[in-house]
């Protein structure tokens, strides 16, 4: 165990860390913090939900001179909603220092982000897009700026991002500190983003798997017209709290999301073509719980932090590798347990081995439930109701209703009708969802250059989070990365 104050961290900092609740330094956060107090370059990798965000976060907020009114750390973030929740996490760490965070993205009134940045925030997070409209307009000024961040750094150096990323880093003093982080560090990316830095400290937590081993990991065969169907059943099953699907594309998105409200559940979908304020709503909705389904392009894949996310399913397998470790790791956070369900087609078997190969994990087969089970599992989940309350023992204002229907009709009809009320009604609308063609691996598994792939991705994301004081355990684990990077990304929405 790493305690905090052992790191060399300052006390405002340590007060933070305790209002948070962060009892311990995880890995990443206790073998990265040390270097990168002392100003070195750190390319940080480590599984998600593990704490990067704190790992590059308390090193730079340590170095702001709360006295000058300038920008003096950058964190640059491959969605919006991710900018919003890396903003406030650095908010909440910098609390006692006093000092400002603003994030700045796409689909914001410029003027208002103009003024914003004239009152002199100390950091900035913000997406490529926006930033470089800022620098092009000489609305930003990071002359002061001594600590530079690529949060999901293999993202930001992928091919949609790599661009932006060097004007952007070229308008930042030399004499910065870099600080690159992602779960996922694919050694071609690699390679680029240790060019950017000055003999960075590589830090790679060891652990066998890609993926956090809380995660459950398994698979279904499904043909893709029985995909709707299979997901349904699954979540009157697996009666999620709540759970984020991954589809390939935006209609996919919204065809899952209108085929799933009309089977009576609470789902609203995400993606790149929605308004700003169309997706801080979903989003918030989905984390305070009033949608209990979120259903998602890749857009949603990287880094949201949302507390209570139970299951991921995906509705379709992402292209590459790494958006598998990023999708999945939506649940299973800061040591919690988590399920994740892919649905592979028959063709897409061989997809699903370079996956598993990729990331080193083990993804197990499972059958799809059938009609018969999902009715079964939907009165599981009304006769456990019924047994909480039973457990509850505060029943006696019922008991003489109780006794009149049972002289009546008899207890086990009482108790019959009783379930069947509880029990969700299974809604069996007819939902068509059009057919896309399964992924397919070329060539060799060993030459993963030669896989590549135009997945879908969206561009963006949003959500907090919690920032109440209360104590969390960590237990989660290290990880390594492999694995060839391919893809191209649509960076429009950022
Ligand atoms: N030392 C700690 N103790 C307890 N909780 C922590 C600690 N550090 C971070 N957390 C919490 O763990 C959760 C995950 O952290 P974070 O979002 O930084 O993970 P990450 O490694 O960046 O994941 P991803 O790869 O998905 O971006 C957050 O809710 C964060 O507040
Ligand atoms: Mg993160």
């Amino acid at each position: 165990m790493t305690t905090f104050s052992s790191l060399g961290i300052s006390e405002p900092i340590l007060k933070a860390l305790d209002k948070m609740g962060f009892e311990e330094a995880t890995p990443i956060q206790a073998e990265t913090i040390p270097s990168a107090l002392e100003g070195k370059d750190v390319l940080g990798q480590a599984q998600t939900g593990t704490g990067k965000t704190a790992a590059f976060g308390i090193p730079m907020i340590s170095k702001i001179d709360r006295s000058k009114r300038q920008i003096q750390g950058l964190v640059i973030a491959p969605t919006r909603e991710l900018a919003i929740q890396v903003g406030e996490e650095l908010h909440r760490l910098g609390q006692f220092k006093g000092i400002k965070t603003l994030p700045v993205y796409g689909g914001q009134h410029m003027d208002r982000q103009i003024r914003a940045l004239r009152e002199g925030p100390h950091i900035v997070v913000a997406t490529p897009g926006r930033l470089l409209d800022h620098i092009r307009r000489k609305t930003i000024n990071f002359s002061g700026v001594h600590t530079a961040v690529l949060d999901e750094a293999d993202e930001m150096l992928n091919m949609g991002f790599i661009d932006d990323i060097r004007e952007i880093l070229s308008s930042i003093p030399e004499e910065r500190q870099t600080l690159l982080f992602s779960a996922t560090m694919p050694k071609e990316i690699r390679d680029i983003g240790t060019k950017l830095m000055k003999d960075p400290t590589e830090v790679k937590v060891k652990s066998k798997e890609m993926t956090v081993t809380n995660i459950d990991q398994s698979y279904i065969e499904v043909q893709e017209r029985q995909k709707f169907d299979t997901l349904s059943n699954l979540l009157d099953i697996d009666e999620p709290k709540l759970a984020i699907i991954f589809g390939r594309t935006k209609k996919r998105v919204d065809e899952v999301t209108e085929g799933l409200q009309a089977r009576g559940f609470r789902a609203e979908g995400i993606h790149g073509d929605l308004t700003q304020g169309k997706r801080m709503s979903v989003l918030n909705k989905f984390k305070n719980g009033r949608v209990e389904v979120l259903v998602a392009t890749d857009v949603a894949a990287r880094g949201l932090d949302i507390s209570g996310v139970t299951h991921v399913y995906n509705f379709d397998i992402p292209q590459d590798p790494e958006s598998y470790v990023h999708r999945i790791g939506r649940t299973g956070r800061a040591g919690k347990g988590g399920q994740a369900v892919s649905f592979i087609t028959p063709r897409e078997v061989p997809h699903l081995h370079l996956i598993e190969k990729t990331t080193k994990s083990k993804i197990a087969r499972k059958t799809a439930p059938t009609n018969d089970e999902a009715a079964q599992g939907q009165q599981q989940i009304a006769i456990e109701k019924m047994m909480r309350t039973i457990e509850s023992k505060d029943l006696q204002a019922y008991n003489d209703k109780a006794d009149e229907l049972i002289n009546q009709f008899g207890a086990q009809t009482v108790v019959a009708a009783a379930l069947k009320m509880l029990t969700k009604e299974r809604r069996n609308a007819p939902v068509r969802i059009t057919s896309i063609a399964p992924i397919s691996v070329k060539g060799n598994f060993k030459d993963k250059k030669k896989y590549r792939g135009g997945g879908s991705r969206g561009g963006d994301r949003r959500n907090s989070g919690g920032g109440k004081s209360r104590s969390r355990n960590y237990q989660g684990q290290g990880k390594r990365s492999s694995g060839g990077y391919r893809g191209k990304r649509n960076n429009e929405n950022n």
